[in-house]
């Protein structure tokens, strides 16, 4: 692979064969067991992400790692996803550099929806991968996204949003919650004498991740 510099990391030159000794050490550490890197099927070009277990329907994984970029930093859209921040507006995720990247850079691109066995999801404003029919040993993770116009995405978002909001109202969240309001109405009435400790400070900031992982599930991604 020929690699160039751009503003200090590394970026793999487009139409230029990707090698299995390009995969950064921290790939290969963090790529799940059931799966394996070799060259793509797809693109002969690319490495290419491979199950070796059977991998069910509904299976999520990631997020998509990267660079944090503005639309105009970013060099390539090949490795990079579009995020909207209500505050920001549109930012990327680039994964151009392998070195920002994790496993997931690796997954092609199908190219029909027949061979298609991957969607991917916006949560919380980060990118994951759903697989969409079950994946057999031996295949190719590829991901496309069609949008909710393909009826299996169209149900597998529906079933992403109805298991986010069973979990919004699990008594776990609902304890939270609860903990989460009577903290902030203690702290509002002065009843605290004391100022929160750090373990406390953690545990409220934990309180309000729970509350934004299970509140907040958005599967919306560009059409
Ligand atoms: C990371 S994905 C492709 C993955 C695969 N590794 C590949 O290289 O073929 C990049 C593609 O998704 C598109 N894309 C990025 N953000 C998007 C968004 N929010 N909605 C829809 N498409 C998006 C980009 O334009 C680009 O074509």
């Amino acid at each position: 692979m020929a690699v160039t510099v751009v503003s200090g990391g590394l970026s793999v030159s487009e139409g230029v064969s990707e090698t299995l000794e390009d995969v950064p050490p921290h790939v290969w550490k963090g790529l799940p067991d059931d799966m394996r890197l070799r060259r793509s099927a797809v693109n002969p070009n690319r490495i290419g992400v491979w199950a070796a277990q059977a991998l069910p329907r509904g299976k999520r994984f990631g997020p998509f790692m990267g660079d944090k970029k503005k639309r105009s930093q970013v060099t390539s859209n090949v490795y990079m996803w579009e995020v909207y921040f209500p505050a920001r507006g549109w930012m990327c995720v680039d994964a151009t550099d392998p070195l920002k990247g994790n496993w997931l850079r690796y997954v092609n691109w199908a190219r029909s929806a027949q061979e298609q066995n991957l969607f991917p999801l916006e949560i919380n404003r980060a990118i994951y991968y759903k697989v969409l029919r079950p994946i057999g040993p031996g295949q190719e993770l590829l991901v496309w996204y069609n949008g909710e116009d393909n009826p299996e995405i169209a149900a597998a978002l529906e079933e992403e949003r109805a298991s986010s909001l069973s979990k919004k109202n699990s008594p776990r969240a609902k304890r939270a919650r609860k903990k989460l309001l009577e903290r902030e109405r203690l702290a509002a009435v002065g009843l605290r004498g004391l100022k929160s400790t750090g373990p406390d400070r953690l545990r409220d900031r934990d309180m309000r991740e729970s509350e934004e992982g299970v509140c907040e599930t958005c599967v919306s991604l560009k059409a």
